[in-house]
């Protein structure tokens, strides 16, 4: 089932939690959206799912305007964070519960759901448990159960509400593994929320990231990170610093340094110059931008250097190979491998929210 969100907008009050934000779902993609708490992740899922009212724009399901129509008339199975499963149901019927709620006419036969109860019980590789409470079970098992009740019914479209927010790190990286081999089997169109851009990237085929409101992008993994759309992106997603720069005629000038901009296009005037710490490269001092080594630290497999760059003595962050002969005073040459430029009036052009 493919989803179409157009101009969709949202506000509790004077407060825009949702505002003019369109995007496209492909049936059978799974795409995460992303963005720190507050962005409106959670409001833009209950809104796809039929459990939040929208005050403009529309949701199509296929080609049908469901903007209107309940959760049930949606179909959808959702997943919320804190597994909600009924504690008083043995597993096996927390699974069945939404195919018994039919009502008669739209309802299996018994026999026909103990058979999709125990087919689903081996999908989330739970095939021994259905006759455990939910209390029997660990966090993460609860969740797999969530998911399998999610899609008993069937559901054209699966949403989940950090599904994996609540367990511990190790666990979390198993189910996200687990999640895609799922997704890989049954093909449902899935939409899920995370403030993890971890679990974003390394599990959705598209992430969505929002920032107040707004959709900032939506792309592959690899979009997202090496191509991000707007300072916001830039900044959220992985590592990064900025130096003030002046864009003048297709080139970054930064005191007496000029570095070619190349494919990017910038319009001339104050803009800011973001490059990731393992794009930073040190030469001789002369070459290039100079800097002054400040700090240098070990981090894992590689050392990690603030640098003070230029006259203003702004400070950026490098990636270093551990071998590299350096010590904190050095002065440098810097090269940037590759970097992004917006102007300085960009939205969003300061921290992330
Ligand atoms: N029922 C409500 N009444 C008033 N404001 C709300 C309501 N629900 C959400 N908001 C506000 O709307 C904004 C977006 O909330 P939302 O839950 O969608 O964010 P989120 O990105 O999912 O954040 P988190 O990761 O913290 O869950 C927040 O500022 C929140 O306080």
């Amino acid at each position: 089932m493919e989803l179409k969100i157009r101009h969709v907008s949202k506000d509790y009050g004077t407060f825009a939690a949702l505002h003019d934000v369109s995007l496209d779902i492909r049936s059978g993609e799974l795409v995460a959206l992303l963005g720190p708490s507050g962005s409106g992740k959670t409001t833009l899922l209950r809104a796809i799912a039929g459990l939040e009212t929208i005050d403009e724009g529309q949701i199509f399901f296929g080609g049908t305007d469901a903007s209107r129509t309940s959760i049930q008339q949606r179909n959808v199975g959702f997943v919320f964070q804190h597994y909600a499963l009924f504690r008083h149901m043995k597993v096996a019927d927390n699974i069945a519960f939404g195919l018994r709620a039919r009502d008669r006419s739209r309802r299996p036969h018994e026999s026909e759901i103990a058979r999709k109860v125990k087919e689903l019980l081996e999908l989330v590789q739970l095939p021994e448990l259905g006759d455990r409470y939910p209390a029997q079970l660990s966090g993460g098992q609860r969740q797999r159960v969530a998911l399998a009740r999610a899609l008993a019914i069937e559901p054209q479209v699966l949403l989940l509400d950090e599904p994996f927010g609540a367990l511990d790190a190790q666990v979390r990286k198993d189910l996200r593994r687990w999640l895609r081999a799922i997704h890989e089997e049954t093909g449902h169109t899935t939409v899920f929320v995370t403030h993890d851009q971890e679990e974003a990237l390394e599990l959705a085929d598209r992430v969505a990231v929002l920032s107040k409101g707004e959709l900032q992008q939506i792309g592959t993994p690899d979009d997202i990170y090496d191509r991000p759309a707007t300072p916001f992106v830039y900044a959220f997603i992985g590592d990064s610093s900025f130096l003030p720069i002046e864009v003048r005629g297709g080139e970054a000038v930064l005191d007496r340094s000029v570095l070619p901009l190349g494919q990017l296009s910038a319009p001339d005037g104050q803009a800011r110059l973001h490059v990731r710490p393992q794009d930073v490269v040190l030469r001789p001092t002369g070459e290039g931008v100079s800097g002054r080594v400040t700090l240098l630290r070990r981090t894992g497999a590689f050392r990690r250097a603030d640098i003070e760059v230029g006259d203003a003595r702004r400070r950026i962050e490098a990636q270093l190979p551990p071998e590299l002969a350096i010590t904190e005073g050095d002065e440098v040459g810097l090269h940037f491998n590759r970097f992004a430029v917006f102007p300085s009036d960009a939205p969003h052009s300061t921290a992330p929210n």
